[in-house]
């Protein structure tokens, strides 16, 4: 198993009107090949932030964040995009949808991009899409669709091209217990076919189908827990009962 994100002493501060807000403080950990790790914390501990930096979407103060070995704060914006595009894939809170572009269109426009074969590419988004159960809505425009069918066409987006690593800020957010539920298990499903997953979730029974999830307190690491490989849905409620208390001692 090898090593797919390193980061080490990270930091971020946002500097607003002259004040300097310290959000992330030395931040390190590994994600091994295949892990599935969620960020939880309180609301402003830095989780967002801590997803948007070590993916390289935002810029880091300090330290140091590898992916595959490869430095990302050394890299230029281009082979940065280039990175993103083809080795991972983005659920993020903010969706860049393009507005000119039907659903269908958005989902398979990264496939087209990284050069997949567009019969390929097409055949591929409409299996994510029947899978996430809106493929009804492939012609629609992006505003003529509800939060939830927007974030789970996001997930097809970012699982088009097969990511290695997938970065999810919650995926569950809009979605009511079924859309939910079948967004966790494409996440799954995906994790089980290879890419590692690292997550921000405010729900225990989210996080509770995660491999480790990590507490992120005043912008660090407070604790881990290893919860270990979801191998059967009849373990879930052992597993969040086990989260729920550890959370709990973490002060949530
Ligand atoms: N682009 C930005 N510019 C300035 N400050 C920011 C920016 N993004 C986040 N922050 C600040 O960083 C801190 C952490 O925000 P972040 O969104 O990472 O927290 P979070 O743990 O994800 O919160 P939540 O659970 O509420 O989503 C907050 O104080 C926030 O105001």
């Amino acid at each position: 198993m090898s090593t797919i994100l390193s980061v080490k002493e990270l930091c971020k501060t946002y500097i607003i009107k002259k004040y300097s807000n310290n959000v992330l403080r030395n931040v390190s950990f590994e994600l091994e090949e295949g892990d599935f790790i969620t960020v939880m914390g309180p609301s402003g501990s830095g989780k967002s932030t801590l997803l948007y930096t070590v993916s390289g979407m935002d810029s880091m103060t300090s330290g140091k964040v590898e992916f595959n070995g490869r430095d990302i704060g050394s890299m230029n914006r281009k082979d940065l995009a280039k990175l993103r595009l083809n080795e991972m894939g983005f659920i993020f809170q903010q969706m860049y949808m393009m507005k000119k572009l039907c659903v269908f269109d958005n989902i398979v426009l990264p496939a087209y991009q990284a050069g997949t074969d567009h019969k390929e590419a097409n055949k591929r988004a409409e299996g994510l899409m029947r899978s996430l159960d809106i493929i009804d809505i492939s012609e629609h425009s992006i505003n003529e669709v509800s939060g939830g069918q927007l974030q789970r066409a996001c997930l097809c987006r970012a699982l088009i091209n097969s990511p290695k690593l997938l970065f999810a800020d919650e995926p569950t957010g809009a979605l009511n217990s079924k859309a939910a539920a079948d967004v966790m298990n494409q996440l799954v499903n995906a994790n089980r076919s290879g890419a590692s997953i690292m997550m921000v979730s405010h729900s225990i029974k989210v996080a509770a189908m995660s491999d480790k999830v990590i507490y992120l307190m005043d912008g660090d690491i407070q604790g881990e827990l290893e919860l270990g490989k979801l191998l059967d849905d009849g373990e879930l409620v052992s597993r969040e009962r086990r989260l729920s208390s550890w959370l709990m001692e973490q002060g949530w």
